[in-house]
């Protein structure tokens, strides 16, 4: 418990002590929760159902959202088999007494805010992180960008009728329940129809996605009409995030005629490519199937971008996806406004240059690094020797405390579909969110989740940015993010829109350092939750009685997967044989802008894994893995991508390969320029700004309907204006 001390988090009950849970009716949800009531929580939720997120609608009415049949059914024939093996476990079980959890209860402490406050001190007296400057940060905090302006107030009476927006969106917002914007929407809506370029942070759930669309759509309802192209390009990384975004734009625009196009991966390609064709006003797109239309849809190109919005902006201009971005950037108009909207927005230079900001407006309306005021932060203390027990903890938290509405994240794919097998066989109504699924079989987990379908959707890092799911209550971390952005975007999947949420993340001894940075950032105090031992080892128990279900539910999938795949190998062969034998030579392969080889290469380089170990190696261990080594194996992983964060920020990084692509000339010799720019060091990047902001002023893009718009009204009146005083001073 000294551990935790250390981290500011108030020790207030020993796993031995026995002090009864006081009757906090706030709190309600801690009680072991019966089969019954369980039932019911499903059905009702605790917060405001004056919003719906509505997916549906998107999914019946645009042609785009059309999905891939393969592998389809291989998750439900996972919870058959789940099924079956309970059913035959229960027959086993009929005469044996059931376990009795409900007469257990789950202590934890409840600290006051003077307390934590003094914890905090406590670390910052110790000056960990403060005083002892690393090598290289200084560096980092040199290269951060020079906003020549910065707005982080807003008039919090103003409404949306009061901010000039047209008839259609005010119309628009309030079919979706919208009367009086977020303070981000108060804070970055008059700045954007202004047309400057805006950097934009905001803490999760507070509305981001309407303050960047509102802008836009108002842009397009005076655009000309006499040529359709496409104007405005979305960027999300993830391919639910992208259904999400299109799903807000399209009931915002509901009684306006402005096309939206949703271009993300997983989704049929050959409808998007017709939408693309008859050039929407918008599209919003993942950026790797944006590359693929670009390459292969000829009549599609981003030569008419008037407005590029990079959402969760510091992922999208992360190595993940440098080459992706530097090609679209490339292929993007110039003269265009641009917008980056994230809860961790970066301030560094190597990032932002990538997109060329012209002359960009900082709104940040709170701290990069805060969470939501209504999120409970809950810590549950792994000691050295207890690793093995994460699992018996998440799920004795899943069945007895957090029934419903509930999203665990796991660090690996192969981890969280154990945990769907485990806790399913617990007679759990899980599923699971990740990269090794199909898209179909992915939208078709969060639909469940958000219907209600399914209690616990157990996820990785996937999940974690952007995803609005309405009324979830909880969210657990199996363990403790690799960073503390990781941490922040996982736990701001509850208490979004004001709302309030938990999150309980499990922290060992090795994973200290993201949370004393939770601590440090905290502003409300965090509380330590103690699952009491005997409730640990009842679980502990109950895995080890399913492990050989588990095993063999492992073993049936791999056999189905070797069979498929045989079976995929064989059609692939007929398929061949019938194109040839038709002398079909008009099979045109898609292109790619980089080479198999390239892209091979350049994904092996991001591959988080132990490169010592080959695959084999791999395979025989895992064979043999025990709960310590799963969860070891948990924790190298968010270290590995850990270190490789830290390293990001640590090392003095030459100037980005994509940001030339922006630059003067990039269009004549892109290639050989980019080069040339590698070797460039970090020193230098201010004055290029400086360059970059001067010269844009000259060019500022503002049309005839930002013209219109100079007299903003509403929440940052003042802070427009003055915006507007000083390009004109500028330009004087
Ligand atoms: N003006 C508003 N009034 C009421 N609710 C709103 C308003 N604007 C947005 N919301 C709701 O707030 C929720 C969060 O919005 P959104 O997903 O855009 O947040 P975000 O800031 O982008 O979050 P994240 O950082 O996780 O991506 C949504 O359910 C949305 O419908």
């Amino acid at each position: 418990m000294a551990a935790l001390d250390e981290f500011g988090m108030i020790k207030t009950i020993e796993d031995e002590d026995e002090i009864p849970v006081e009757n906090d009716s706030s709190d309600s949800d801690d009680e072991p929760v019966s089969k019954k009531k369980r039932k019911q929580n499903r059905k009702k939720t605790l917060f405001n159902s004056s919003f719906s997120f509505d997916e549906k609608s998107a999914l019946s009415t645009a042609p785009t959202f059309k999905l891939k049949a393969k592998g389809q059914s291989s998750v439900s024939a996972l919870d058959d088999k789940i099924a079956k093996v309970r059913k035959a476990k229960q027959r086993d079980n009929a005469s044996k007494p059931e376990l009795n959890d409900e007469d257990m209860s789950v202590e934890e402490d409840d600290s006051s805010d003077e307390d934590a406050e003094a914890k905090r001190d406590l670390i910052k007296t110790k000056g960990d992180g403060k005083k002892k400057k690393k090598k290289g940060q200084e560096g980092e905090e040199q290269a951060k960008i020079e906003f020549s302006e910065s707005v982080d107030t807003f008039d919090d009476k103003v409404v949306f009728q009061d901010m000039n927006l047209s008839r259609p969106l005010i119309k628009g917002l309030s079919s979706m329940g919208f009367v009086k914007p977020t303070p981000i929407q108060a804070a970055c809506i008059p700045v954007a129809l202004l047309g400057r370029d805006i950097c934009a942070c905001a803490v999760t759930g507070s509305g981001k996605t309407v303050a960047f669309m509102l802008p836009i759509l108002e842009r397009l309802l005076y655009r000309p009409r006499a040529t359709a192209s496409t104007r405005v390009l979305i960027l999300v990384p993830t391919r639910e995030l992208a259904v999400q975004v299109h799903t807000v734009a399209r009931q915002l625009a509901q009684h306006s005629n402005i096309d939206i196009c949703l271009a993300a991966g997983g989704l049929d390609i050959k409808s998007q490519e017709a939408m693309l064709r008859l050039g929407p006003d918008i599209v919003i797109a993942t950026p790797g199937r944006l590359i693929d239309h670009l390459h292969n849809s000829f009549s599609f190109t981003l030569n008419n971008i008037e407005i590029l919005v990079l959402d969760e902006a510091d992922r999208m201009l992360d190595e993940y996806f440098a080459e992706q971005m530097n090609e679209i950037i490339r292929l993007c108009a110039r003269q265009r406004q641009t917008m980056l909207f994230s809860a961790t927005m970066t301030e560094t230079v190597q990032e932002l240059v990538a997109v060329s900001l012209k002359d960009p407006v900082k709104v940040f309306v709170n701290q990069s690094t805060e969470v939501a005021l209504g999120l409970r932060q809950e810590f549950v203390r792994i000691r050295p020797n207890r690793e093995g027990d994460r699992e018996a903890i998440v799920a004795a938290l899943v069945s007895r405390n957090f029934c419903d509405k509930c999203i665990v994240f796991i660090q690996t794919k192969v981890q969280a579909h154990r945990m769907h097998i485990l806790l399913g066989l617990l007679g759990i109504n899980v599923g699971e969110l990740h990269g090794n699924l199909s898209q179909a079989q992915r939208l078709d987990t969060l639909k469940k989740f958000k219907e209600g379908l399914v209690d616990v959707m157990l996820a990785t890092d996937l999940a974690s940015r952007g995803l609005d799911i309405e009324g979830v209550k909880t969210v657990i971390n199996f363990t403790m993010p690799s960073t503390i952005k990781h941490y922040i975007h996982r736990v701001g999947r509850t208490a979004r829109a004001g709302k309030s949420g938990r999150s309980v993340t499990l922290v060992g001894e090795k994973e200290r350092k993201v949370l004393k940075e939770v601590v440090k950032q905290a502003k409300t105090p965090l509380k330590t939750r103690i699952v009491p031992q005997e409730i640990v080892s009842k679980f502990c128990d109950k895995i080890a009685d399913i492990e050989e279900d588990i095993k063999s539910i492992q073993q049936q999938e791999r056999e189905e997967s070797h069979l498929r795949s045989v079976e995929n190998q064989m059609n692939k062969a007929q398929n061949l044989l019938e194109t040839k034998q038709a002398g079909d030579e008009a099979q045109i392969k898609r292109g790619w802008f980089q080479t198999h080889k390239e892209r091979k290469e350049e994904k092996e380089s991001l591959r988080l894994s132990d490169k010592s170990m080959t695959k084999q190696e791999l395979k025989k261990t895992r064979k043999k893995l025990t709960a310590e080594d799963r969860v070891k194996f948990e924790m190298s992983k968010a270290q590995l991508l850990g270190i490789r964060a830290a390293k990001k920020t640590l090392r003095a990084k030459p100037l980005s390969a994509f940001s030339d692509a922006t630059s003067d000339g990039a269009k004549k010799g892109g290639k050989k320029k980019k080069k040339a720019n590698k070797k460039r060091p970090v020193s230098g990047f201010e004055d290029e700004l400086a360059d970059i902001g001067a010269s844009s002023v000259k060019k500022f893009r503002a049309g005839p309907s930002f013209k219109e718009r100079k007299e903003a009204t509403g929440s940052s009146k003042k802070a427009v204006q003055q915006i507007g005083r000083k390009k004109n001073n500028k330009k004087r």
